[in-house]
């Protein structure tokens, strides 16, 4: 794949993506980007050696695909500024901006545009990032493999055949992250509580974090067994397990999961439309 791609907007999950795409051998001349931000733009160029600018539409023509990287509550107005610029609707659209329907996106920019909708998560900075991916009907077969190489560059990513289920998608792994953190949080704190000192508390904390996450990725078996395979009856996993059963751990995560995917909604909806 050799399409020149342009960033808007060079924050976190840009440079998370150019990242990946540079380590993965992708053309440094194929990158660009643009930012407001002449701190941000700086630092693209240090760290990347890419072109960056501060006029959207100015680079935008420039690419192939553009990939929308502002923040929900900026991208009516980037499509505004876009919408001229990209009158042949050839180029391909695609939007990481959490909660922002397709169908949107392609009425700013004027209608019959191929546009990508995804969702990734923040380990994407470090190239193990999930990403949810959702394609128009106006995508062609060559865009949705150039829009799934883009996103493997920083991890996994998986398609879904209905947009609804991207809200599915970030509230399981867009916002997934940090669920973990907040349970290791909570790990770290009650071991302290016990007598470990911080250090100690978050360094086992993170190793059985990463040993439990690496064990469901690479032991095929699925975490019921790999449960099961730690608790020895009437010991001490038997106690906690039970402990978090009673009280109702599996009703309070889906009920945090229920909450994100609702508001994933109704940020589509506040955010999006002609309002
Ligand atoms: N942080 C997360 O976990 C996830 C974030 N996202 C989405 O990624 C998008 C970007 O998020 P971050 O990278 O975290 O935000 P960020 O704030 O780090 O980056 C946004 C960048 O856009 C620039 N910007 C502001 N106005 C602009 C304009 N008019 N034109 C071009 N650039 C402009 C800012 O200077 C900034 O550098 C958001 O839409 C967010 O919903 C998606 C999935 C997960
Ligand atoms: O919290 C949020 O709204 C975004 C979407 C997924 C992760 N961060």
């Amino acid at each position: 794949m050799n399409a020149t791609i342009c960033f808007i907007g060079a924050g976190n999950m840009a440079k998370s993506l150019i990242g990946g795409l540079l380590s993965s051998g992708y053309a440094t001349s194929k990158i660009i980007a643009t930012d407001p931000t002449e701190a941000q733009r700086q630092a693209l160029t240090q760290h990347f050696g890419i072109h960056s600018y501060a006029n959207n539409a100015e680079a935008a023509v420039l690419a192939d695909i553009i990939v929308l990287a502002v923040k929900p509550q900026l991208l009516r107005v980037v499509c505004n500024e876009l919408k001229d610029a990209l009158t042949d609707k050839k180029r391909l659209i695609i939007s990481v901006a959490a909660g922002i329907r397709s169908e949107d996106i392609n009425h700013w920019l004027g209608g019959a545009q191929p546009i990508v909708r995804t969702m990734p998560n923040t380990p994407a900075l470090i190239q193990t990032g999930a990403s949810g991916l959702y394609a128009n009907p106006a995508v062609s077969t060559d865009q949705k493999s150039q829009a799934e190489h883009i996103m493997r560059a920083a991890g996994l990513a998986v398609w879904v055949d209905e947009e609804d289920q991207l809200d599915t998608v970030t509230a399981l792994s867009g916002s997934g992250p940090a669920y973990y953190f907040l349970f290791m949080e909570a790990m770290e704190e009650y071991a302290q509580t016990l007598g470990l000192d911080a250090k100690t508390a978050h360094l086992l904390t993170m190793q059985t974090a990463l040993g439990a996450a690496k064990m469901v990725m690479e032991s095929h078996q699925d975490c019921q067994t790999l449960r099961a395979n730690v608790t020895s009856p009437n010991g001490t996993t038997e106690r906690a397990i039970q402990h978090f059963e009673a009280a109702g751990l599996k009703q309070t995560v889906g009920g945090a999961m229920q909450a994100a995917y609702d508001r994933a909604k109704q940020l589509a909806d506040e955010l999006g439309g002609d309002a």
